[in-house]
């Protein structure tokens, strides 16, 4: 990998009068540039920068069809220091375009990779299509958007009852002073601003602010711990760390003196104790900022590039530590509108969006920040117990029209809407199956490119599947999508026969988002969805080029590298810019992806047999349906066993689960002839009636194992459900396995210790 840089060097010249009259010259050029881009309101600069040019560098990028390339490159320097740049570019779709100064300026660059801070790359741009979308970055989108709709909404927070909203002209102006804000308490180019608490109109302004302000926005999980926090803090070089309470502050507090280069703590919720040496209100920072001038900002702005990192992404660590994954401007921006893109036609007048999943995670980052940025959409947060139960309450009152979850939030619903169902008169049920069966043969229909069934769908669609989308705050709602990890096809087709078709979108963090998203009735309920246009897809190792094999991915959404670790940068990504998922797949001729497993995840047994656990987990779970989680043990061992929760009830405060049965499991037992009520009777007293369900369970589960090293030969239940407090599960409710393994170890030693 080449190491990154900033051009290479061919001239020194000191600059003439005529010189400087062109210089103004492009500068006007860059005003139209500017004006056509929508970039044309009052804090975007242009034709006013004050300059005395002493030296000036001509720079050139390597040739090459598919990045953009620099025609002629200006870059005036006063003392040693670079103050505007004059790049006019060649974009692979054949149009020029001059660009003074930042933030929508490419910086040639000679490497797609890079995993330095402060370092460019080459844009993977293609002459036609989405892929040859001017790049934008991330303040030049929010400039486009609040020039475009400045009284449209763009944030709405539910404080004592009430609806408070801000529109995109707002939003502008709360970024840039809290940046000046950023800038006053010590923001260093290139360091990150942490931000630790649930989504809000602060962690929003603190994201994008952070970026402005020429940091690096590094969102940190709420669930993690003091030292997981140190972890993220540390490694991101952070001078900011923008918390949302004081359980927040305490955490960061604890790691403190660790901190090599943490200046300050703004907290934004609750009453905050500015005693304390370094922590400082949202208030203090915005009254901060407000008294600084622009022009520290307008600097940096113009010194930043789309092209360079702007925001740091951890992953989930689901099998080791988070890596930071570097994005750019354009893996963002890009990748939001290639999603725009596939949607169709989001609207600022018509679509509205429920932000509650983790904003520290890439899938809610992309589409609630970047997604509602670039269509001017409105967002509107959901409480902090939103996971707890409160999200119905919310979506019910803003009905949004598009709506993202993670696979255990739809098996939530679903457990949901089940327990409903068992609970009604018989002739109710009846009419539901028949509901479910006209809606399964319309959607089946029409995912097969045929016509939808006609009258007794639409006598269905108003009887019954318009009462439970508005019980579940959904009878708006045109796009339903589940992302982040695999959903079982058995619940995607209960969804179809209730009418709510949801799509799949595949990615990961190092994608920017998504890789692939299906609109319906385009997919296959075992599909992870339809490869984005303008990306590229390879299959590593594979017989066919279709795969089975790695899936591997190209495009302008791929990540630049991970901050400061070349090693794992270049595990990655290859020589050709390909980056390696870890996940097995095949496409089909529709451009349907499809996987089939993790390869950091396999394993592979004693016998040499590799094995997926997700599918054989799933068709347990399915044949056991009071079983909350499964996860499967036999990485070199003799056979295959599997640990199983049972559904407990939580505890609504903490997120905690409780040793008490969830009410249909407990029905589940009581069927079985046993009294009782929590798991640790079950574990202890080791009922048989519930052994043989269990057994009879795996049992039916192995008749559809594709060999007999596949199939499961002993169980134990584990003496509590999963839950992201007690570290099981990760912030997107990913099964972390290796906390599971380390967590049971004995009982794991157990199955094999003949
Ligand atoms: N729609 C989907 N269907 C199936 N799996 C998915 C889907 N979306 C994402 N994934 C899985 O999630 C992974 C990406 O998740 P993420 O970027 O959060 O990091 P992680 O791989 O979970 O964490 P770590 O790399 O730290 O272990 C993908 O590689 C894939 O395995």
């Amino acid at each position: 990998m080449q190491p990154a840089h900033k051009g290479e060097e061919i001239q020194r010249c000191q600059l003439s009068s005529r010189e400087i009259a062109q210089f103004d010259e492009a500068h006007c050029v860059d005003a139209d540039v500017c004006a056509a881009r929508g970039n044309d309101d009052e804090t975007h600069e242009h034709g006013t920068a004050d300059y005395h040019a002493s030296e000036c560098t001509l720079r050139h990028a390597m040739a090459d069809t598919t990045t953009p390339t620099t025609e002629a490159s200006t870059v005036i320097v006063e003392n040693g220091e670079e103050i505007v740049k004059v790049h006019k570019m060649k974009l692979p779709n054949g149009t020029n375009q001059t660009y003074l100064n930042g933030p929508d300026q490419i910086i040639p660059a000679d490497d797609y990779v890079s995993c330095t801070p402060g370092g460019y790359v080459k844009l993977r741009m293609e002459s036609r299509g989405v892929a040859s979308e001017p790049p934008v970055s991330v303040p030049g989108l929010l400039s486009r958007t609040a020039a475009r709709y400045p009284d449209a909404t763009a944030l709405a927070t539910k404080k004592n009852g009430q609806w408070h909203k801000i529109t995109y002209k707002q939003y502008q102006e709360r970024v840039r002073t809290i940046a000046k804000g950023f800038l006053k308490l010590g923001l260093e180019r290139y360091h990150s601003v942490g931000i630790l608490g649930f989504n809000s109109e602060e962690w929003y302004i603190a994201d994008l602010a952070a970026i402005h302000a020429g940091g690096y926005a590094a969102g940190v999980y709420t669930t993690n711990s003091p030292d997981a926090c140190y972890h993220c803090l540390e490694s991101s070089r952070a001078n900011i760390c923008a918390v949302q309470d004081k359980k927040q502050l305490e955490k960061i507090l604890s790691v403190r003196s660790k901190l090599k280069h943490l200046k300050a703590i703004v907290q934004w919720e609750g009453p905050v104790d500015t005693s304390v040496q370094g922590v400082y209100s949202w208030e203090q920072v915005m009254e901060m900022g407000a008294k600084e001038p622009d022009t520290q900002l307008n600097s940096i702005l113009k010194g930043m590039a789309v092209n360079e990192c702007c925001t740091l992404v951890y992953t989930s660590g689901t099998v080791g530590p988070p890596k930071a994954v570097m994005l750019s401007h354009d893996n963002l921006t890009w990748d939001a509108f290639s999603i725009s893109e596939r949607v169709g036609d989001l609207a600022p007048t018509y679509d509205r969006l429920v932000s509650f999943l983790p904003l520290s995670h890439v899938a809610a980052q992309v589409v609630d920040i970047y997604t509602t940025l670039m269509n001017a959409v409105p967002v509107f947060f959901a409480q902090p117990d939103a996971l707890k139960g409160t999200l119905v309450e919310t979506l019910k009152e803003v009905r949004p029209t598009r709506f993202l979850a993670v696979p255990r939030v739809w098996e939530k619903m679903y457990e949901k809407i089940m327990a409903v169902g068992a609970s009604s008169g018989t002739i109710k049920r009846s009419i539901a199956l028949w509901a479910k069966d006209r809606s399964m043969k319309h959607h089946e229909a029409r995912m097969n490119g045929l016509e939808g069934m006609g009258c007794g769908y639409r006598i269905a669609r108003t009887l019954v599947f318009s009462k439970v989308r508005d019980q579940l705050g959904l009878d708006q709602c045109e796009t339903f999508v589940t992302a982040a990890a695999p959903l079982s096809p058995d619940i995607k087709k209960f969804f179809l026969s209730l009418d709510i078709p949801i799509v799949d979108a595949f990615g990961m963090s190092e994608t920017a988002g998504a890789h692939t998203l299906s609109i319906y009735p385009k997919l296959k309920l075992d599909s992870s969805g339809e490869i984005l246009t303008g990306t590229e897809t390879k299959f590593g190792g594979a017989m066919s080029p279709n795969g089975p094999g790695e899936i591997m991915m190209r495009g302008r959404h791929v990540l630049m590298g991970y901050l400061m670790d070349e090693e794992k940068t270049k595990a990655t990504i290859d020589d050709e810019g390909w980056l390696h998922s870890g996940d097995i797949g095949r496409v089909d001729s529709n451009n349907l992806l499809y996987i089939t497993g993790r390869i950091k995840e396999l394993l592979i047994t004693a016998g040499g047999e590799n094995v997926a656990p997700v599918l054989i987990e799933q068709t347990i779970q399915t044949q056991l349906p009071h079983v909350g989680y499964a996860v499967l043990i036999g990485d070199r061992r003799k056979f295959l066993s599997v640990l199983l929760t049972l559904k407990a009830k939580i505890n609504t405060e903490t997120g905690d689960p409780l040793d008490e049965l969830e009410t249909e499991t407990r029905k589940w037992v009581a069927s079985l002839g046993c009294e009782a009520k929590t798991i640790s009777e079950i574990v202890k007293n080791k009922y048989p009636a519930v052994h043989k369900a269990i057994e009879e369970g795996i049992a039916r589960a192995n008749k559809q194992a594709i060999s007999n090293a596949q199939k499961v030969q002993k169980f134990a239940i584990l003496p509590s459900d999963f839950s992201m407090n007690t570290g099981e599960l990760g912030p997107t409710l990913k099964i972390k396995r290796n906390v599971v393994y380390e967590k049971y170890k004995d009982i794991i030693e157990e199955f094999y210790k003949d």
